[in-house]
């Protein structure tokens, strides 16, 4: 990137130029500017309360390249970060170029999506096979053990019960291969509301097949926007899921912005998680309300100071 435009970027974010530039134009746009930002917590304390969350900077900072975006999630106080297709050329990623900025700026990854293929088809078999070595290579590139599996539109001519049957049978072809790599493959239940065309809505199908693979390397990836919008009563189905559950995300609904910007009381839920014994980073994937990511990584921080959510423990 040239240095102009590194400057720009990086001064939005209050990278260089902290919070002591004026507010301007840019940052109405893109509001991170501390000056320009009422109700915020210090950065100490941001970056202490969001040591909990992974930022997933694929729905935060869209307007600035990829990897800078890294820069942006560790200028507003987070550890870590969440990426989807870490393959996409077009948009300046490659694992090892990620990995290598986010070991420069000391920033982990928590988990990353690799874009599965449909492999409820049983035309793409061959295509998964292969495609599960690119997604566990990416994984030792990016340093990360678990990855998000998708890959679940309906097909044409296939009943609910084959599709699942097939996406099953796949999994369980996996699971020994991820168990080898103590690599962890997580299937991620959507909504019907975001996701039109899917047949793994909420709680169910996604627990009944995670539980007939029965492997430690197929597990859930529990997103509580999606589990909302499909099946409510989060507290409830989350105990009753929590043996399944390897990574948690989050966002509130409808709307998909930060917590305390929709329905979800999100410090009842935030307790039980840690009371159930959930350990592990919590994903922020979602869009910044009003584009304002400085508001929403407070807000954030704020949720975590008020249930006193401890750290992950590794
Ligand atoms: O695409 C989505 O909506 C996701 O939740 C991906 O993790």
């Amino acid at each position: 990137m040239d240095r102009r435009k590194f400057i720009r970027h990086s001064s939005l974010l209050g990278i260089v130029g902290t919070g002591l530039a004026a507010c301007n134009v840019t940052d109405e746009l893109f509001q991170t500017n501390e000056k320009c930002a009422p109700n915020i917590l210090s950065f100490a304390e941001r970056r202490h309360w969001l040591s909990s969350f992974s930022c997933n900077i694929e729905q935060w900072f869209r307007p600035i390249p990829f990897l800078d975006r890294i820069n942006a999630a560790k200028a507003l106080g987070f550890s870590a970060i969440e990426i989807w297709n870490p393959h996409q050329v077009k948009q300046g990623k490659s694992p090892n170029a990620i990995a290598q900025r986010a070991i420069d700026l000391n920033m982990r990854i928590t988990s990353y999506s690799p874009g599965a293929p449909n492999f409820a088809d049983p035309n793409n078999e061959k295509v998964f096979k292969r495609w599960l070595d690119v997604a566990i290579e990416a994984g030792k590139a990016l340093n990360v053990s678990n990855f998000n599996l998708t890959g679940h539109k309906k097909i044409d001519g296939l009943t609910t019960q084959e599709m699942i049957k097939n996406y099953t049978r796949m999994l369980k072809w996996a699971a020994p291969r991820l168990e080898s790599e103590n690599m962890v493959a997580t299937v991620e239940p959507y909504n019907p509301w975001n996701h039109k065309g899917h047949f793994i809505y909420g709680k169910e199908p996604a627990l009944s097949i995670c539980r007939e693979v029965n492997s430690k390397s197929i597990k859930l990836n529990w997103d509580f926007f999606h589990m909302q919008r499909t099946n409510g009563n989060l507290i409830t189905n989350l105990e009753e899921g929590f043996d399944q559950v390897e990574y948690i995300q989050l966002a509130d609904a409808p709307g998909r912005n930060q917590p305390g910007s929709g329905e979800v009381a999100y410090g009842h839920i935030l307790t039980r998680l840690r009371e159930l014994g959930y350990q592990g980073f919590i994903g922020a994937e979602f869009f910044p309300k009003d584009k304002n990511a400085l508001k929403a990584a407070s807000d954030l921080a704020y949720l975590a100071k008020s249930v006193s959510l401890h750290p992950p423990r590794f």
